[in-house]
């Protein structure tokens, strides 16, 4: 395809088809960021009401051709239509919106406005010189709010709305541009189990009014619960679409990955267990913390990974982020290897030997406009050079290896760290945490938007540091990151309310997870405590 950029923004004219054109439809695209090849005559079909997966591993280019759908970047080749239409002009935001929209992982809501406000932002008043009528604002938001079934208040401020409330709103807002085609780029990663099924319910209503999805994850489970069709890319190519019940799990990853796999799960499963002599690496006492956790003990030993699961609000990560000194807490203390934690206080956990994978890599990971190399690196700079200096070469050669270890996927050290695809900044930010060498790695929901071979990558990695006689504490509620674990706590609403040791049936630790304290009774629990016995009103992260 040797279309023009300008050709590939404006689809080349072609006149409207019927009702039963593809909502949205790509050939040969083509894009380059620099040396780095992001899209490679890739294609895409999506017909009205479908809903369609795009998987990949990180970097295969699923952001990048959402830009180009979206029309917040030209193609450098290829052609687009929407309902057999030519796509508008690139800058043209309105007519954009009216054929596509899009749910971003980031939200596009501004926090400091309603719920009313962000719903006709840019659109309150009847004309550029009409004054806004507040009142009739609401009333529409009301309005569409309703008419979607979404359950929040328009005169709600928009930092009060949960995950899954605001995803609802954006998605509101996107129907209200007239579009029938909405891309949801990882709507589900921070989301719990609940917020899941209660957006896939509201998705699969929308799908039989006939709005079509593109729905991006690397939980290849929702792949199979919400779509019909998928397509693979892989190294910036299409390399298959095809009915999702056509295609078992094995193949879907081998399409993504080029290989076959073998899980980091799978290989935990046949090694002994840690001996019970092994010296307490991190203990937590009586820990106590307003909103999140009451009297909560546990340790981890040297030579285990302990998995710290929980729901949203199980506190779980409220926990994981005290043991890394972000929060003090009321009560209890944190040791490691027998040294105190000062409570909230970062640099003393650093230097007892905490090193912590965050939640939040665009709010506690990253500094963007830095280099994957000064990222990676952070944490120490003591290292890069004598006497408080850092030196380049050593700050490089250090990069370098990280990059190696952890199959990060950039031209190199020296690019800002901005420039790279999700996942591979996730892994940026676990080579920072790694690179302290911690005697306890604390790591909050790790693989978070990790393709699935990265993602057994980074739970290996986590295995090798318990391996190699350290500790790990793994705080997620991802059923995959909790295989990799010697042991589990389970956290519910504050408090620890079961335990479990290796070869738990997933059932069991869901359960427990949601509080159903007896389905986890007699499930190879033990330390189970009554979970609706507790008094605290807020929990969570
Ligand atoms: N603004 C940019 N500048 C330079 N390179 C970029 C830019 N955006 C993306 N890339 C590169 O293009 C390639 C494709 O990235 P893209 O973000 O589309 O991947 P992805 O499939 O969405 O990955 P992930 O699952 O990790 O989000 C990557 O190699 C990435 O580093």
């Amino acid at each position: 395809m040797a279309d023009t950029t300008t050709a590939a923004a404006t689809g080349g004219g072609h006149p409207a088809a019927g009702n039963d054109a593809p909502v949205a439809e790509a050939t040969g695209i083509s894009k380059r960021f620099g040396a780095t090849v992001a899209l490679r005559d890739a294609r895409i079909t999506i017909t009205p009401g479908e809903s369609h997966a795009l998987v990949g591993r990180n970097g295969a280019g699923k952001s990048t051709l959402v830009s180009i759908l979206t029309g917040l970047r030209p193609a450098d080749t290829g052609t687009l239509r929407f309902s057999g239409e030519a796509a508008p002009a690139v800058g043209d935001i309105d007519a954009w919106r009216s054929k596509v929209a899009c749910v971003y992982q980031k939200s596009t809501i501004i926090q400091d406005l309603t719920v009313a406000e962000n719903l006709f932002l840019n659109r309150q008043s009847d004309g550029p010189l009409r004054p806004i009528r507040w009142k009739q604002l609401r009333a529409r938001a009301e309005e569409l709010l309703a008419g979607y079934g979404v359950d929040v208040k328009a005169d709600a401020r928009a930092r009060d709305l949960t995950v899954e409330q605001r995803q609802f709103v954006e998605i509101a807002r996107a129907l209200s541009f007239g579009a029938r085609f909405i891309i949801l780029d990882e709507p589900t990663a921070k989301l719990d189990a609940r917020g899941i099924n209660r957006l896939f319910d509201k998705l699969r209503d929308l799908q039989r009014q006939g709005v079509a999805f593109l729905f991006i994850s690397h939980h290849l489970q929702e792949v199979y619960d919400l779509c019909t069709t998928v397509t693979v890319y892989r190294d910036a190519a299409h390399i298959l679409t095809a009915p999702v019940a056509e295609l078992g799990h094995r193949a879907l990853v081998e399409a993504m990955t080029g290989e076959s796999t073998v899980t980091a799960a799978e290989t935990v499963e046949n090694r002994p267990p840690v001996r019970s002599d092994a010296p307490e690496l991190l203990t937590v006492e009586h820990l106590t913390l307003p909103g999140a956790c009451e009297d909560l003990s546990l340790t981890v030993r040297a030579g285990e990974v302990v998995g710290l699961a929980g729901a949203a609000a199980s506190g779980n990560v409220r926990v994981g982020e005290t043991v890394a000194g972000l929060h003090r807490p009321e009560q209890g203390t944190i040791s490691v290897g027998g040294r105190r934690v000062r409570g909230g206080s970062v640099p003393s956990a650093l230097a007892v030997g905490v090193g912590l994978v965050p939640e939040d890599r665009h709010l506690q990971g990253l500094v963007n406009n830095r280099s994957v190399a000064e990222n990676a690196t952070l944490t120490v700079t003591d290292q890069l050079g004598p006497y408080g200096t850092v030196l380049p070469a050593r700050t490089r050669s250090f990069a370098r290896r990280m990059i190696r270890d952890l199959d990060i996927k950039t031209p190199g050290g020296s690019t800002p760290v901005s420039e790279l695809s999700g996942g591979n900044q996730q892994k940026v930010v676990v080579a920072r945490a790694l690179a302290t060498d911690p005697q306890v790695l604390v790591a909050i929901r790790p693989t978070n938007g990790v393709d699935v071979r990265s993602k057994e990558f980074l739970l290996r990695r986590i295995r090798q540091i318990a391996d190699g006689g350290k500790a790990a504490l793994i705080v997620s509620d991802e059923l995959d990151d909790l295989k990799v674990c010697d042991r589990l706590v389970v956290m519910f609403h504050g408090r620890a309310v079961a335990e479990f040791d290796r070869g738990w049936k997933d059932e069991h630790v869901v359960a427990a997870m949601e509080g159903v304290a007896d389905r986890a009774e007699n499930s190879g629990a033990h330390a189970s405590a009554d979970p609706t016995s507790d008094t605290t009103e807020e929990h969570g992260r």
